[in-house]
């Protein structure tokens, strides 16, 4: 498996974080459950193909202990199609299996257990948590980074959804919500009482939503700042900007337009718009045409006072020159003088030859490229760069 972002390890080891998805789906008073014996279904079949499609684009599938022992879930890739897809990437057909558990006492014929194209592992290790010690689940992450896991998907249960959050260690939550109620004081919450990072002063950043027949969809993003405690500098720019990245997986995607996602925050780092090319916005004219920075900006009042401060994300260079539209993406953040402007690619000379960087640059904007994002922005947007 190949590795992504750095991480420190013991002051020395360079290695790579993955990038955490939370996903479940609850019922409308926010149950993983009831507390009767036979499993409720929560999802419909729209809804467990988000999920397999999830499972399917991750290295590791991660779940406490409880779950293992409540649903014995097989933790698999279900659907053929996508199985030989990720066996064809050089990928095991199914990620691999990680179960969280302070006792390390699971039964041996789980299902989670079979060899079926996946491996499992189970934290602690051998010699460590002995007398049911929590895990520490950053200790986890270090680890499986350190065993090439990329991309970590943690469905759940409830006190493993609930640590993972309220220790900021998760990036994305994939949430559904069933239409009903189950009522029941002693059904599990999916988000139990704790000090969580993702408050009304750090809001978490809608990336999509829908409807998957009657369940409701929402993907959110999380600004992770506990990773490096910081709101500037080249640490911040790289996780905002990896943010604007992900948001760009949420655009429409059509074979002759980029995918580009933009994220603009204020002086103190925080997050105040977000936008994608193509994102539906009233106003603007046919989404269609709608770009990534155009949208972000379009969201906020042109009076805004932390536009003089702010800074723009953005996956691809702003556009400069356009044909779809009068006023350029380029155009748009020079007139709302934003100050600066952080990017991972240059646009290639596919579709128009831009030049939206060198003009930000000669009019007195601070342009910063990251390029280490770069392969990231190529395989979103692989149907014109593959
Ligand atoms: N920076 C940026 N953000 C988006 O959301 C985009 N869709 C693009 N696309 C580029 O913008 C130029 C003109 O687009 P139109 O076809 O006129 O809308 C062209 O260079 C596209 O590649 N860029």
């Amino acid at each position: 498996m190949r590795l992504r972002r750095p991480v420190a390890h013991n002051g020395a080891v360079t290695v790579t974080a993955p990038w955490v998805v939370l996903s479940c789906t609850t019922s409308l008073d926010g149950c993983l459950d009831d507390t009767a014996a036979r499993r409720l279904l929560l999802s419909n079949d729209a809804d467990f193909d988000r999920v397999d499609a999830l499972r399917a684009s991750v290295d590791a599938i991660l779940v406490g202990a409880g779950t293992v022992r409540a649903d014995n879930p097989r933790l698999l890739v279900r659907s053929a199609t996508r199985r030989a897809a990720r066996v064809a990437r050089g990928e095991p057909a199914s990620p691999l299996r990680v179960v969280l558990s302070g006792s390390g006492e699971l039964d041996p014929a789980a299902a989670v257990f079979a060899a079926e194209g996946a491996e499992t592992i189970v934290y602690p290790a051998a010699g460590r948590g002995v007398g049911g010690r929590p895990v520490d689940p950053g200790e986890v992450l270090d680890d499986l980074a350190r065993r090439g896991v990329r991309r970590l998907m943690v469905e759940g249960g409830a006190s493993v959804l609930t640590r993972f959050l309220a220790d900021d260690l998760a990036d994305e939550l994939q949430f559904s919500v069933a239409p009903f109620l189950i009522g029941d004081p002693a059904a599990p919450r999916a988000f139990g009482p704790a000090g969580y990072p993702q408050s009304c002063d750090r809001r978490m950043i809608l990336a999509d939503s829908g409807a998957l027949g009657d369940v409701q969809f929402s993907r959110y993003l999380v600004d992770r700042r506990a990773r490096d405690g910081s709101a500037r500098g080249r640490g911040a720019d790289l996780r905002l900007l990896r943010l604007a990245v992900e948001l760009s997986r949420s655009c429409p995607r059509v074979s002759g337009a980029y995918s580009v996602g933009a994220i603009v925050t204020d002086g103190r780092g925080a997050v105040i718009s977000t936008g994608y090319s193509r994102e539906l916005l009233r106003g603007l004219g046919d989404p269609e045409k709608n770009h990534a920075e155009e949208v972000a900006l379009a969201k906020l009042d042109p009076a805004d006072p932390r536009l003089k401060q702010a800074t723009l994300y953005t996956s691809l260079e702003p556009c400069s020159p356009r044909a779809s539209r009068p006023l350029s993406c380029t155009d748009h953040i020079l007139a709302a003088g934003i100050p600066r402007v952080v990017l991972a690619l240059r646009e290639p000379a596919l579709l128009a030859v831009c030049d939206g960087a060198d003009r930000l640059r000669a009019a007195g904007v601070e342009v910063v490229e990251l390029p280490e994002l770069g392969a990231q922005v190529r395989e979103v947007n692989s149907h014109l760069l593959g």
